[in-house]
């Protein structure tokens, strides 16, 4: 019997293009894949829990664990530090589930050295309009903070190229069959390995 770890997913979006509700219905059918969750200073939203949304933590703290090593990735988004935590991580891996980080682009570049095997994910909007739209009927940010966001949306979305695969979350629906493919192909490839490997094995143990 062969012991199969699960695939690392990155998951990168300019803010509002539909990233965390997309994540969210595809955990909610396949209890194979988990989120991790990170830590940020940012202030909580309304609705938002600590421990589940977000580690929401001082900037004091999230300094002092940048010094302890205890981030996988880290960056500065919209004045705001956001960072993934190495505890966990290795084991829900090893426990053979997929993991989802759902971070900006200048994390993914510091996850993509450290575990090239990651697969990664862009999601973009249909539309620069679009984009606004759905910040605005979010209704969770101020006029200052939307309107930060959509600046620095251009930027973000210039790195999708870096990314191995392309979702246009135009029709949720249509996306969100998108991203369960992906999962299932990946899961499928997984599978095929873990078979040969098994074959391989019997093979050199006679
Ligand atoms: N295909 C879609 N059509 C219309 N609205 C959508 C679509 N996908 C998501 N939304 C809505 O857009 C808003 C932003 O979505 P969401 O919070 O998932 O974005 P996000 O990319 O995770 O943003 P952030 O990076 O800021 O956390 C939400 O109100 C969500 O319900
Ligand atoms: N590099 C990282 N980026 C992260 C992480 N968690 C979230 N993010 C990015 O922040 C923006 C804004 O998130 P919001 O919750 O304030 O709307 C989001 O789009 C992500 O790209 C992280 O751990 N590392």
């Amino acid at each position: 019997m062969t012991h199969s770890t699960g695939t690392l997913y990155i998951i990168s979006a300019p803010s509002g293009a539909g990233k965390s509700s997309l994540v969210k219905a595809l955990t909610d059918t396949n209890d194979q894949i988990r989120i991790s969750v990170s830590h940020t200073t940012r202030a909580m939203r309304p609705g938002e829990v600590n421990g589940v949304h977000y580690h929401f933590v001082e900037r004091t703290e999230f300094v002092k664990m940048i010094e302890h090593g205890d981030f996988l990735e880290r960056a500065e988004v919209f004045g705001n530090l956001y960072g993934t935590s190495q505890s966990h991580l290795q084991q829900t891996l090893d426990e053979g589930h997929d993991l989802i980080l759902e971070i900006d682009w200048q994390g993914a570049e510091q996850v993509r050295k450290l575990m090239p095997q990651a697969r990664s994910i862009f999601i973009l909007p249909p539309s620069l309009e679009a984009l606004h739209q759905r910040l605005t009927n979010r209704g969770q940010d101020s006029d200052e903070i939307i309107e930060g966001r959509m600046r620095e949306a251009v930027s973000e979305m210039s790195h999708y190229v870096d990314y191995d695969y392309l979702i246009i979350n135009d029709d949720f629906s249509h996306a969100l069959d998108d991203l369960k493919a992906i999962f299932r192909t990946n899961q499928l490839q997984q599978k095929r390995q873990q078979q040969r490997f098994g074959k391989l094995l019997a093979e050199l143990l006679g």
